[in-house]
């Protein structure tokens, strides 16, 4: 039995985020996914959708068997909780590949750290991004 863990924002859902999470369950046998709490959305605008709500949708999608909240102020908590094997980083994820490798070892635990493959937008109208999305919205009906 894999277990891997796969974690972001997912703010306003879109085919970008579904295509990472089966990617992320092709990696093992029971995908497990954290979802970042508002307070932790610090390196981009912070998320339109409560932080509850974004984890019940994610909750709800094919490839999903748990969605957890992230902790407020320690992210290896829930790490600790779930231990995983893998830890399934998105394709443009700002987390170094090496520095969590570390910091989970100095925290005792031991797991793969891989990537996942991005979806890329075949026609100009596909919006396989939250910010956008936003844009968009922003731009057509204000
Ligand atoms: C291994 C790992 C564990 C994480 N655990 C938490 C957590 O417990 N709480 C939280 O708010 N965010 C957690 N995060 C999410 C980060 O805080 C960050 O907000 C997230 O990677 C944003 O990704 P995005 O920009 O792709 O949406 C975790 C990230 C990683 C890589
Ligand atoms: N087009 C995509 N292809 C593959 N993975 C994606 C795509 N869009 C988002 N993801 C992945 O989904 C996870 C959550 O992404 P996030 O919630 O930051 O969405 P986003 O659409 O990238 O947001 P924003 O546009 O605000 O940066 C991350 O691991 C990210 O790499």
């Amino acid at each position: 039995m894999t277990r891997v863990v796969a974690q972001g924002t997912f703010d306003i859902l879109h085919p970008g985020h579904v295509h990472y999470l089966q990617d992320a369950a092709d990696m093992g046998d029971e995908l497990h996914v954290i979802v970042a709490r508002s307070v932790n959305v610090t390196h981009k605008e912070t998320p339109i959708v409560p932080d509850e709500q974004r984890r019940e949708m994610v909750s709800a999608l094919k490839p999903v068997d748990e969605a957890h909240l992230g902790h407020p102020e320690d992210i290896f908590v829930p790490i600790e909780r779930i231990e995983p094997d893998v830890i399934a980083l998105g394709y443009d994820q700002h987390h170094d590949d090496e520095q969590l490798e570390a910091a989970l070892s100095a925290r005792g635990l031991d797991c793969d750290i891989c990537r996942a493959s991005p979806l890329e937008a075949e026609a100009a109208d596909r919006l396989l991004s939250t910010g956008r999305i936003i844009d968009r919205i922003v731009d057509e009906r204000s």
